[in-house]
């Protein structure tokens, strides 16, 4: 007889390693890091078991307890329970603990169990806790606990093997879920509760007499309030140094290689209209975007290996009292930080903070931290417009530009921050900073290969689809209609291209764009890369026969100093990704949040623009 599919949960306190067991289990490839609040939504995966059982097994946002206080822990609780709808309660949870730090998983297993589910006690990173000298008595921790205690090594090899033939041997036999006694606990039953837990590991856990020196050593420099702030800016520097030092040999031969295919297509296809589609607007626009691929790997390179590490929790903890001096929830580190690499992940991210109006002002500021869409429009103009000269003979000006802007999105989500607290929630008491911080581990090659390759593999698929579907659209407009025999001036003159960008250009004009930036602009509301292509095509199409020409050397011809600055100046502010802006619609559950935030960026963006292009000016760059 078949049996049904059996349904686990992943329930565990936050960075126990649930989601590198969901991961070891089903073969997915979900995002693990060392730090708590990784994952905040549900994630449903399937596996068989070595007898042949089928098994569906949810990974779930980490949680110290069922009480259920931010978004991400009110998911796992209601999934827990049951009351999430339309879905099954689990027939067996999987409680994941930190195996060298068993004193909040154990409190809240005890908490989960009443609520009468099946259950199994996995200790994962036993591999930690075995190197530090940590013995546990696992069959005595299963009786006092009452429930099976199996260990676990996640991202090892057949380090799942235990719980795989455990969850043969229960499902074989299946106790009946008990009554569900479950309700939320108050504070002093949540302490005795502790108290049981602390006697339970007494009993059964010895710890070694020695404890782990290597996280209080290095612990003792990165977070001195002056030496940590030092190596937080030093490691910075070093990524946007490598950002540009590293990049260029690879830079150059995407470019040259996308050339040679464009000079190709030029001498193989006659001239007309194909010849110009396939090298104006796909080579050179959709090749435009992806020399960037470069850049893109060597910035996640850095931000996976610090998270492996264990490090980004420390630079919250660090940057904690400038963010709370801004009104900021020292939980609001984790998502601005995610939003480095792209402000959705970082505003999904905000569902780890329970209190509303320190969610609802993360998320208004998130879009203003750099995301890696913007870095292919500042590597374009800076390499165009900044010369590559050392400053104090080691530092390269380039990076130097490069780590302003990112500096200058940083403040001014602070500066935001702060108004939006001056203006709207004057009683405001900032709560105390509670992030765990996670134990050092050597980053793991394979996890941060597969991190790199995920990004790699998006931002070529946002290049194959979004930023090509775009280029076609702006292909079509700068080409047609075409122009009257026998006119002499750039084809591009009599296009729908340069009638929207001039008739938009008076509004532009005060900030130094020319109608052919104001072109770029609308379509890289779809993404913000998409803008460079947009330059790209637009210049290759006026230009004719430079359309072989790299772009920031077009651009170094046509556009002033000033306007180049105003142009990096707008990038840092403008609201350019719809993208962004549904998903603050969808978090907030509310168009009108999603206006305000729409209104405040492109108030600023125009602003910034408008000041640094007069300034510039001002300083003769115009
Ligand atoms: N050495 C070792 N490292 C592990 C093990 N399991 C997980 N890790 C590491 O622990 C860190 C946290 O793992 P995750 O799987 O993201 O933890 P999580 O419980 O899903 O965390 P949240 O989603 O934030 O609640 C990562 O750096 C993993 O590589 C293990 O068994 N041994
Ligand atoms: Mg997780």
């Amino acid at each position: 007889m078949e049996l049904p599919l059996l349904h686990l949960a992943l329930v565990g306190t936050p960075n126990s390693g649930k989601t590198s067991l969901f991961n070891a289990l089903t073969g997915s490839r979900q995002k693990v890091a060392n730090y708590p609040g990784v994952t905040v939504e549900r994630k449903e995966g399937f596996f068989v078991t070595p007898l042949g059982r089928q098994v569906s097994v949810v990974d779930l946002p980490g949680t110290y307890s069922l009480r259920g206080r931010s978004p991400d822990e009110e998911i796992t609780r209601d999934f827990v329970l049951g009351k999430a709808s339309g879905e099954t309660v689990p027939d067996l949870v999987l409680c994941v603990a930190d195996s060298t730090n068993l004193r909040l998983t154990i409190r809240l297993l005890l908490e989960l169990k009443r609520t009468g589910r099946p259950m199994i006690l996995v200790l994962n990173m036993f591999d930690i806790a075995s190197r530090r000298g940590i013995t546990v008595d696992v069959e005595r921790l299963a009786k006092e606990l009452g429930v099976p205690v199996v260990t676990s090594i996640a991202v090892r090899k057949g380090g799942t093997a235990d719980l795989l033939q455990l969850t043969d041997d229960i499902s074989a036999k299946l106790a009946e879920p008990q009554e569900n006694s479950w309700r939320a606990l108050s504070v002093s039953e949540l302490r005795a509760t502790q108290r049981e837990a602390d006697r339970i590991i007494a009993d059964c856990v010895s710890l070694p007499a020695r404890p782990d020196t290597w996280t209080a050593r290095i612990d003792a420099v990165v977070l001195h309030p002056v030496g940590g702030l030092i190596v937080l800016a030093l490691i910075l520097f070093v990524m946007f140094q490598a950002v540009f030092a590293w990049a260029q040999p690879l830079m150059d031969l995407l470019n040259s290689g996308f050339d040679a295919l464009g000079e190709f297509v030029h001498d193989t296809l006659p001239g007309g209209l194909l010849q110009s589609f396939l090298q104006n607007g796909v080579i050179s626009g959709v090749g435009s975007v992806i020399v960037f691929l470069p850049q893109i790997i060597i910035i996640f390179l850095f931000i996976l290996l610090l998270e492996d590490f264990g490090y980004m929790a420390r630079a919250a903890f660090l940057m904690d009292r400038i963010m709370g001096g801004a009104g900021l929830h020292g939980r609001a580190f984790i998502p601005l930080l995610s939003s480095f690499a792209c402000a959705i992940p970082g505003i999904m991210a905000t569902r780890v903070i329970d209190n509303k109006r320190d969610r609802l002002t993360t998320i208004l500021i998130a879009p203003l931290m750099t995301c890696s869409a913007r870095i292919p429009v500042y590597t374009l103009i800076i390499s165009a417009f900044i010369p590559a000269r050392d400053v104090w003979g080691f530092i390269n000006l380039q990076g130097l530009v490069m780590f302003g802007l990112y500096a200058t999105g940083i403040v001014s989500a602070l500066a935001v921050s702060f108004v939006i607290k001056f203006f709207m929630i004057r009683d405001f008491a900032p709560a105390p900073f509670m992030l765990e911080l996670p134990d050092y581990k050597m980053p793991r090659l394979k996890s941060i290969a597969i991190g790199v390759y995920t990004r790699a593999k998006m931002f070529l698929h946002r290049a194959g689809t979004t930023i090509f579907s775009m280029m076609v659209l702006i292909w079509f407009l700068a080409s047609f209609p075409q122009p009257p025999a026998g006119a002499t001036e750039p084809a591009i003159d009599f296009s729908l291209a340069a009638m929207i960008g001039k008739a938009l250009a008076p509004l532009l004009a005060p900030v130094g764009f020319n109608w052919q930036i104001a072109v770029a602009l609308i379509p890289g509301m779809a993404a913000r890369e998409v803008a460079v292509a947009a330059l790209g095509t637009v210049y290759a199409i006026e230009g004719g026969k430079e359309a072989a020409e790299q772009i920031g050397q077009v651009l170094a011809t046509k556009w002033s100093l000033a306007t180049a600055l105003s142009m990096l100046a707008w990038y840092v502010f403008a609201p350019q990704c719809a993208s962004t802006l549904a998903v603050i619609r969808r978090e907030t559950g509310s168009w009108a949040w999603m206006a305000v935030t729409f209104a405040y960026m492109l108030v600023l963006a125009y602003a910034a623009s408008l000041v640094t292009y007069n300034v510039a000016v001002a300083f003769g760059a115009g």
